[in-house]
């Protein structure tokens, strides 16, 4: 399958699609585990699209937001929407969510039509039959076959996330299917993580209030250093991108005075968020095509192109 020599890394980006309660954030916080977990009430009010970071062997699997992928019908859905696809159309691996004991629903049956639109082509879509412990087996079987007549998934899973059946099986899979290719994350800041990508969440918001909308979509904040010191305080660096040079000008304000109140608004509240000292340190860099680049996927925020999903 694949011309990797033994022991080389892998890593990708999966999408977890399913009707609300479906039970993906039961399976995220189980592959992902407490420690890498980023799934924080803080983070999941924001834009953030990177969810959790799982490590199985040499593969970094990073699991991307599709907050609640529905029928819009309402207008004010419809950014949720896409949202939601946005985050799918740039995975690697898709894991469709249905519930065992609910079977093909209606709601289902919509987002296997979406993924025959999107995905003629049949990418890499996975089923997971969840909350298995709900039902028969004589119930799964028939399930399954149901579900694979009406879309060809490339795999079919029978999970209780809740109870962690099948759990390690999916995810081993998901480990073999994320291409070969060097890990988004080092190691050694993977612990890390959740808090670098609270910290740059915090200020990028801080940008937001204070720039109302005059950068829309095209702005995003690193944390490039953390280094806790001796006295029990923080160092921390960031950076903001901005896709155009007359964008830096905007967010470092008349003698730079915007982009200083960001930091102090900033620093308090990632202070607060710590219960310790930070010396937060901002630098505002013009990186014109981030949104076109492979490495715009290590970034914070994951957007796609203005927040137009592809595919
Ligand atoms: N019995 C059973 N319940 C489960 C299982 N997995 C999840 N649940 C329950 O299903 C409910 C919904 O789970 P969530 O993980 O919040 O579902 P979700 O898909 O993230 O929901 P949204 O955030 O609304 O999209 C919760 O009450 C879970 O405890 C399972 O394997 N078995």
């Amino acid at each position: 399958m694949s011309e990797v020599t033994e022991g080389a890394t892998r890593a990708g980006f999966v999408a977890l699609i399913g009707e609300p309660n479906a039970g993906k954030s039961t399976l995220l916080n189980r592959m992902v585990g407490a420690k890498v977990s980023i799934v924080t009430h803080k983070v999941q009010t924001t834009r953030t699209r990177i969810r959790g970071v799982a490590m199985a062997g040499q593969s970094q699997i990073v699991f991307v937001d599709t907050p609640g992928i529905f029928r819009p019908r309402r207008r004010l859905d419809r950014s949720m929407v896409a949202a939601a696809w946005g985050g799918a159309a740039d995975a690697d691996v898709i894991v469709m969510l249905i519930e065992a004991h609910r079977g093909l629903t209606e709601g289902s049956q919509a987002i296997i039509d979406t993924l025959r639109e999107r995905f003629p082509q049949g990418a890499r879509i996975a089923l997971a039959i969840n909350k298995i412990d709900r039902v028969q087996a004589e119930v799964l079987l028939a399930l399954a076959q149901k579900c694979n007549e009406a879309f060809p998934f490339v795999e079919t899973f029978m999970i209780s996330a809740e109870k962690g059946y099948g759990v390690e099986k999916l995810r081993d899979w998901l480990a073999a299917e994320v291409p070969a290719g060097p890990w988004f994350y080092p190691e050694d800041q993977l612990a890390d993580l959740p808090m670098r990508m609270i910290a740059a969440e915090m200020t990028r918001e801080k940008l937001t209030l204070r720039l109302h909308e005059e950068i829309p979509y095209q702005l995003t904040v690193e944390t490039i250093n953390w280094v806790d010191q001796p006295d029990g305080s923080a160092r921390i660096d960031q950076v903001v991108y901005v896709a155009r040079d007359g964008h830096k000008g905007i967010v470092l304000g008349a003698k730079g005075e915007t982009i200083k109140s960001v930091g102090t608004a900033s620093r308090a509240e990632i202070s607060e968020f710590l219960g310790r000292k930070v010396h937060l340190f901002l630098e505002v860099k013009v990186r014109p095509n981030w949104l076109e680049e492979p490495e715009r996927y290590s970034e914070m925020g994951l957007d796609f192109k203005d927040g137009n999903p592809q595919g």
